[in-house]
C-alpha cells in the first residue's frame, strides 16, 4: 500500500457556546483535515485544529508545512514499512506538532486497514469503551454553576472546571459549581498557566481547606516555569498534573524524573501524533505515573485517533476527549461513537472514518 498523494481542506464546525479558558475564547473549531490517498484506493484521515496560543501552530503553518516539507518526503513510501514513514515524518522538519499529528492519525488509519484491525486492538486493545469528563468554561460562578448543573442532567459525573483567570474569584467559581452538584461529581480543574506558583499554593490550599474535594489540577502556573510547577505539587496535596508543560517524550521523561507533577496529560496535538504518545505512555508506566488523555478544540477524527490510544493504554485513567459533544454538530461519519460522557469503538478497520461532511478541499 503506496502512498500516492496528501491532499488538504478546511472544516469548520460551531461551537454549542463558546469555550473560554484562561488563555482564549473561541466559538467554533477550526481545522486543518488530511487525506492521505494510496495506489490500493485506501484512504487515511487526519486532523490538526490550529491552537496557536497553546502549541505555535496556524492554519498557514500546518498546510505549509505538509505542502511544502512532508508531502514530496511521503509520496511513494510504502505502508509496509511503517517504521520508515515515521521516522521520515519525523526528520522533515523540526515541531509543527500537531501538523505531524494530523499525518500520523492518517496513516495509523491506513496502518489499522492495512491488517484489517482496528487500531486500538493493534495499540494494546485494553477496553473498547471509556468515560470523558465534559469541559466548563471559565466565567461567572453563577454561570459556572448553571452549565455543571446542565452537564450533570446529562450524566457527565466529572466536570474539567476552567479557572486561572483571578485566583479569588476561581475559588468562588469551584465554591459555587461544588455547591449545586454536591459531592458524587468529581470535580477537576485546569488553570491553563494562569497562576504564579505562590498563589497557586494558596488557591488550592483555600480549596482543600473548605473541602471542595478538587480531584486534580492541571497546569497551574505557565508551562516553562518547571521550577514552579514542581514548588506547586510538593506544597498541595491535590494532584498536579502537567498539560502544556509536556509537549514531547522528552518533556515527559523530564517531568517524571524530576517528580515536577503527578500525572501528564498527553495530547496528540502537542507530542506530534500517535507513535510519539506511545512513548510518553512507555516512559509513564515505568514511573508508574497515571496520564490523561486530553484534546484541544478538536473534531471527531483526531479525536478518534485519541479515543483509540486511550481505549489501547491501561496508564491512560483520566479522559478529557469533550470536542465532539462541545460542538454544534458532527461532520465526521464513522469513528468513536459519543453518547454524552461514554465514548465507544467500533470494530470497523483502521480509524473507521466513512466520510467527512463540509470539507473545504485544496485543489
Ligand atoms: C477541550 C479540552 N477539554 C480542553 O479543555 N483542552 C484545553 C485546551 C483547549 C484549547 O484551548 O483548545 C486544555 O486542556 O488545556
Ligand atoms: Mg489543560
Amino acid at each position: 500500500m503506496k502512498i500516492t498523494d496528501i491532499r488538504l481542506g478546511y472544516l469548520s464546525v460551531p461551537l454549542k457556546q463558546p469555550f473560554k479558558t484562561a488563555l482564549r475564547t473561541v466559538n467554533s473549531v477550526e481545522d486543518v483535515i488530511v487525506k492521505i490517498e494510496t495506489d490500493t484506493g485506501h484512504i487515511g484521515y487526519g486532523e490538526a485544529p490550529p491552537t496557536g496560543v497553546i502549541t505555535g501552530d496556524t492554519t498557514g503553518a500546518i498546510i505549509g508545512a505538509v505542502e511544502e516539507h512532508i508531502r514530496k518526503r511521503l509520496i511513494g513510501l510504502d505502508l509496509e514499512n511503517f517504521e520508515e514513514i515515521l521516522l521520515t515524518l519525523d526528520k522533515s522538519l523540526v515541531h509543527n506538532t500537531s501538523t505531524k499529528a494530523a499525518v500520523d492519525i492518517a496513516l495509523y488509519d491506513l496502518y489499522g486497514q492495512m491488517f484489517n484491525a482496528p487500531v486500538y486492538k493493534l495499540l494494546g486493545g485494553y477496553r473498547k469503551e471509556i468515560i470523558t469528563d465534559i469541559t466548563i468554561s471559565v466565567d461567572t460562578p453563577e454561570k459556572m454553576a448553571a452549565d455543571s448543573i446542565d452537564a450533570v442532567k446529562l450524566g457527565y459525573t466529572t466536570l474539567k472546571i476552567k479557572v486561572g483567570v483571578d485566583a479569588e474569584q476561581d475559588f468562588r467559581r469551584m465554591k459555587a459549581v461544588r455547591e449545586v452538584v454536591g459531592y458524587d461529581v468529581q470535580l477537576r480543574i485546569d488553570a491553563n498557566q494562569g497562576w504564579k506558583p505562590k498563589e497557586a499554593v494558596r488557591t488550592l490550599k483555600a480549596m482543600e481547606d473548605s473541602g471542595l474535594q478538587v480531584e486534580l489540577v492541571e497546569q497551574p502556573v505557565q508551562a516553562q516555569d518547571i521550577e514552579g510547577l514542581k514548588f506547586v505539587t510538593d506544597q498541595v496535596s491535590i494532584p498536579v498534573m502537567a498539560d502544556e508543560s509536556v509537549f514531547s517524550p522528552k518533556d515527559a521523561l523530564m517531568i517524571l524524573h524530576t517528580r515536577a507533577a503527578d500525572m501528564i496529560n498527553i495530547k496528540l496535538m502537542k507530542c506530534g501524533g500517535i507513535h510519539q504518545a506511545l512513548k510518553i505512555c512507555a516512559m509513564a508506566e515505568i514511573y508508574d505515573v497515571e496520564c490523561m488523555i486530553g484534546c484541544m478544540l478538536e473534531a471527531k477524527v483526531s479525536i478518534t485517533a485519541a479515543v483509540h490510544l486511550a481505549c489501547a493504554k491501561k496508564i491512560i485513567t483520566k479522559i478529557d476527549l469533550d470536542g465532539p459533544v462541545l460542538c454544534r454538530e458532527d461532520p465526521v461519519q464513522g469513528g468513536a461513537i459519543f453518547e454524552h460522557s461514554r465514548i465507544s469503538l467500533p470494530d470497523t478497520a483502521g480509524l473507521g472514518f466513512e466520510h467527512i461532511n463540509g470539507v473545504v478541499w485544496k485543489s
